[in-house]
């Protein structure tokens, strides 16, 4: 639908965009990222052709935008600029109406039933009807901006060329803004070209995207294709990692601060874990990357306060969430600082033991039953007898991903390993247990110190996390089979 060939063009004899082609079809959105000075906006203006190209073609259904006369142009492309020039008191409504221009063969004299509907219906989608009749120059950024964003869909183009549309609007109506527009763009068939500095958004809403560097393009494709780390990095100057958006198939960035700060200086001690009868408790100065499968807080994330906690073997499991946030907050910690499981097994029976390395220490915690040992390879439906192992393992250096998940490979092995080697038996088929059928498993780093790239058995801190959790876990079997006999 629209077709950029081979673009140059900027201000003066120097040019600020070189060579830039691309193709947008009917129905999609095209983000155009870059850092600040690379030339967006002057390469929209040229696409729009406000600003005229040194070369380079701009068409529309397949005709060179010099074709049209300026009113026949507008009919086609709506423009929504950086920066508005809004000094006249004009209200939302009249505002919004100065979109029908190109409709109109004369100032107004013609306004028609369906100009009417265009700016009712752009009022409407961008939630601004209830001040139709506000002056603008009353109204904040925010509200101002989706006003300008009205005018621009009340001209009814099939093209629609915006320069940082949720400029000034905080997130929700962010979502509401890109949610119309592309809803738009599907249903009407527009064609839409957007600059955003927020590369999340960019990534989330757009078919593709188009990275701008010093006017030329840099990357264009699919957002997994553009937002890597490599490109973003080498062309914003700035340390950014990279990881999945949580519902969509959408890469999302985070930027990585320049400088970490002072870290607190903190190292995990196994004198510092209590096991009484009511939890095993750990609580550290300061926050831990956690990856768990705990009941409170469990996938990844940054916690302070780690918990097993003891339950009778009638406990009611349906409502353990809003319980175990209750039994948190009643002893005086904070559920949004802790990482929470539960066990029926005795927690004053756990087994905490640290373990030294070249590069600091792991420090294991298990507590173990196995009334409720199952053979996995012949899982079934059963009745929960009691008994869960809970391990942790504490780390004092600085994991990568690969090595949080390497480490619950290895310590789930070990467990396994400890079971067969204590010949604990799956009551429903005789065979030697894998685990029970309610296991948990949380490994915690200081992330400070060495890193530790991964935690397969073939490093230090994998045969440590293997024999360690295999030396906790036997002992803490024969802790629970020696209370079972009392
Ligand atoms: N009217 C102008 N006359 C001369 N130079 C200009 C003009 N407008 C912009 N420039 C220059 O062109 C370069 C690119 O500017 P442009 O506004 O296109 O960048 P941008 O990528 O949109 O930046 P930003 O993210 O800051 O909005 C800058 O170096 C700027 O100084």
């Amino acid at each position: 639908m629209l077709k950029i060939t081979e673009l140059t063009g900027g201000y003066g004899d120097k040019n600020i965009v070189e060579s830039v082609s691309f193709e947008v079809p009917k129905g999609s959105l095209l983000g155009i990222l870059g850092p600040n000075g690379s030339g967006k906006s002057t390469m929209l203006k040229l696409v729009s052709g406000v600003l005229p190209a040194k070369s380079g073609h701009v068409e529309i259904a397949g005709q060179a935008i010099g074709s049209f006369g300026a009113k026949e142009l507008a009919k086609k492309m709506a423009v929504l600029p950086q920066l508005h020039a809004h000094a006249f008191a004009h209200t939302v409504r009249e505002t919004v109406s100065l979109g029908r221009y190109p409709h109109q063969s004369g100032w107004f004299s013609s306004w028609s039933d369906e100009d009417e509907a265009a700016v009712v219906e752009a009022l409407d989608l961008m939630a601004i009807r209830h001040y139709e009749n506000t002056p603008i120059d009353q109204l904040s950024g925010g509200e101002q901006q989706r006003v300008f964003v009205a005018q621009a869909l009340a001209q009814h183009a099939q093209v629609l060329l915006l320069d940082e549309p949720t400029n000034h609007l905080d997130i929700n109506h962010q979502r509401e803004l890109l949610d119309t527009i592309k809803k738009q763009a599907i249903e009407k068939e527009l064609t839409v070209v957007s600059i955003f500095h927020d590369i999340n958004l960019a990534s989330m809403y757009c078919d593709q995207l188009l990275l701008l560097d010093k006017g030329r393009v840099v990357r264009i494709g699919e957002p997994h294709e553009v937002v890597r780390e490599s490109d973003i990095e080498t062309v914003y100057h700035a340390r950014v990692s990279n990881h999945p958006h949580p519902e969509l198939p959408k890469p999302q960035i985070t930027l990585l601060p320049g400088v970490k700060g002072l870290l607190e200086e903190s190292v995990i001690r196994a004198e510092a874990f209590s096991a009484s009868a009511e939890m095993v408790l750990y609580e550290s100065p300061v926050p831990l990357k956690t990856v768990s499968s705990a009941v409170i807080n469990a996938g990844a994330g940054w916690f302070r306060t780690f918990i097993n906690r003891h339950v009778d073997m009638d406990y009611n499991i349906d409502d353990s969430l809003s319980d175990m946030t209750r039994f948190i907050e009643s002893r005086g910690f904070k559920p949004t600082d802790t990482v929470g499981m539960m066990t029926a097994v005795k927690t004053e029976h756990a087994v905490v033991k640290e373990f030294p390395a070249s590069f600091g220490s792991v420090v294991i915690a298990v507590t173990a039953g196995v009334g409720n040992a199952v053979d996995v390879s012949k899982a079934a439906e059963r009745l929960l007898g009691v008994g869960t192992i809970n391990t942790w393992i504490f780390v004092n250096g600085t994991l990568s991903d690969e090595a949080f998940i390497q480490a619950m490979i290895t310590a789930t092995e070990a467990k396994t390993k400890a079971l067969h080697q204590e010949g604990v038996k799956d009551p429903l088929t005789g065979t030697i247990a894998t685990g029970t059928s309610t296991d948990s498993c949380l490994v915690a780093a200081t992330q400070r110190g060495d890193t530790l790239p991964y935690a397969g058995p073939i490093t230090e801190l994998g045969s440590l996390i293997g024999t360690g959790v295999f030396e906790c876990t036997v002992e803490a079997i024969a802790l629970y089979r020696e209370a079972k006999k009392q």
